[in-house]
């Protein structure tokens, strides 16, 4: 029997995928008995489909791929949360089984996505949505499904990780490393998606939610990004036995789910300090398996369509067979979100501040009227004439805190820039 594809976008992913099946077909046959034809390839230009031979399948209308009783298994691979919610959709309403990248559309409309597949009795899979080629959602319905899940964090976005890797190592600006994850294929359509830290937001809040067994949506994340940090505050940082990584981290705790995206300060010598470039690692700890942690490239096109194919394959193989291990929604239970004010850590915060007598003295007052107890302050060099860059790395304090401190000092005529580089420090 054969399983008929319908491919809606041929970008990065799409591009890997007909590459891959291009290279491996014959073997997908011989090893495990699947034949996988492609019978309708969608996007908005020919080119990608006529350079591997498709051309006569070819259409710009997804509802084409959809509605097509020859297709068996939609592969959606356009992004976002609008064309693709409604093909993916459509595909399930139709009876098609479903394989995407979308965490956006995951993390937004996973519960829609999955009543929808339940209803219509076919399977959705998304492995490339969290972590690129990096197996982890697999292992975390299937192989780690025994235990009680208590934290799952990690380095889940490739291009924010590679442009911090190369600023770090190699003091690229902001816009030149950034330019460069866009040419290498590694950023979303709309790049502010890594670089505001929603795209990790939305992995984070998948891997929660299958990890805790409760919902955890893209609204549910607390999410800053990168925008802010600059090469000052990644020298400083290593100047004092640190790296800076944007951490996506999900926590069961006393008072429910802990999930959040932020740059973070980590010790070099932790092991998420040596994960640098494009590579993602993604940290679980469950109670009976102890620590385990996923490594691998992140982003780019043969690691995302290397999750995408194996899901292609495993469901194309139960359909197939009509054996399926299908695991749909696995949220039984209904955990509070905790809030981000209630977060008590160490933070490092940066100022750019006029260099005049009296400003260093008014911002310690408003760190002591707050309660905040500073570790160390550290000047860096004057970045223009009269100015001075001041680094605050503060004793545990509460995020509330933190938060009146750093509105009312950026309040002071004094203070340049109204939004400072914040970092949570962990050690
Ligand atoms: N890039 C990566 O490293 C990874 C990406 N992902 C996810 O994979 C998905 C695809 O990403 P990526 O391949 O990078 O994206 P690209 O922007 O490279 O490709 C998107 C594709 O979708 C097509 N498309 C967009 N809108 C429409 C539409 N309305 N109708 C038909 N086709 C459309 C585009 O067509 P055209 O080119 O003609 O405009 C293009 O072929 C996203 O969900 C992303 O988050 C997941 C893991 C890694
Ligand atoms: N833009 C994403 C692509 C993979 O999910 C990233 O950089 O990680």
């Amino acid at each position: 029997m054969t399983v008929r594809l319908g491919l809606i976008g041929t970008g990065t992913v799409g591009g890997g995928c007909l590459d891959i099946l291009r290279n491996h077909k014959d073997e997908f046959r011989r090893h495990y008995g699947v034949d996988l034809e492609v019978v309708r390839v969608c996007s908005r230009e020919p080119e990608v489909a006529r350079s591997f031979g498709f051309a006569d399948v070819f259409t710009s209308d997804y509802r084409e791929v959809v509605t097509d009783p020859n297709v068996d298994l939609v592969i959606e691979l356009i992004g976002g949360t609008t064309v693709a919610h409604d093909a993916v959709c459509e595909a399930l309403r139709n009876g098609k089984a479903v394989v995407t990248a979308n965490k956006a559309l995951m993390a937004t409309a996973g519960e829609e996505v999955f009543s929808l597949a339940e209803e219509h009795g076919v399977e959705v899979a998304f492995e490339a949505s969290v972590g690129g080629g990096i197996p982890i959602i697999d292992p975390l319905k299937h192989s780690l499904i025994a235990n009680r899940i208590s934290k799952v964090m990690g380095i889940v976005n490739g291009t924010t990780n590679y442009m911090l890797t190369r600023m770090d190592e190699e003091g690229a600006s902001y816009e030149e490393a950034l330019a460069d994850a866009q040419a290498r294929g590694f950023a979303e359509a709309d790049p502010s998606a890594d670089v505001d830290g929603l795209d990790a937001a939305a992995k984070i809040a998948i891997l929660s939610s299958i990890a805790f067994n409760s919902r955890v949506n893209l609204s549910d994340v607390h999410a800053e990004g990168i925008r802010n940090i600059t090469t000052t505050d990644l020298q400083t940082a290593r100047d004092m036995g640190y790296c800076v990584k944007l951490m996506a981290i999900g926590h069961r705790t006393d008072d429910g789910v802990d999930v959040r995206v932020h740059p973070t300060m980590i010790p070099l010598s932790h092991q998420m300090a040596k994960v640098n470039g494009v590579y993602n690692a993604i940290y679980v700890v469950g109670d009976a398996v102890g620590e385990t942690m996923f490594f691998g490239e992140g982003a780019g096109a043969g690691p995302a369509a290397s999750a995408v194919m194996g899901d292609v394959l495993e469901v194309a193989r139960h359909i197939e067979t009509g054996v399926t291990s299908f695991v749909g929604c696995t949220c039984t239970d209904s955990l509070p979100i905790v809030p981000m004010d209630d977060l008590e850590t160490k933070y490092y915060i940066r100022f750019p501040v006029a260099d005049r007598p009296g400003v260093l003295a008014s911002m310690a007052g408003i760190f002591a009227d707050f309660g905040v107890s500073i570790y160390s302050v550290v000047q860096r060099g004057q970045k223009e004439a009269g100015t001075v860059e001041v680094v605050y790395v503060t004793h545990v304090a509460r995020e509330r805190d933190i938060r009146a401190v750093v509105a009312k000092i950026a309040s002071l005529d004094d203070v340049l820039h109204s939004e400072p580089s914040i970092i949570r420090v962990e050690d």
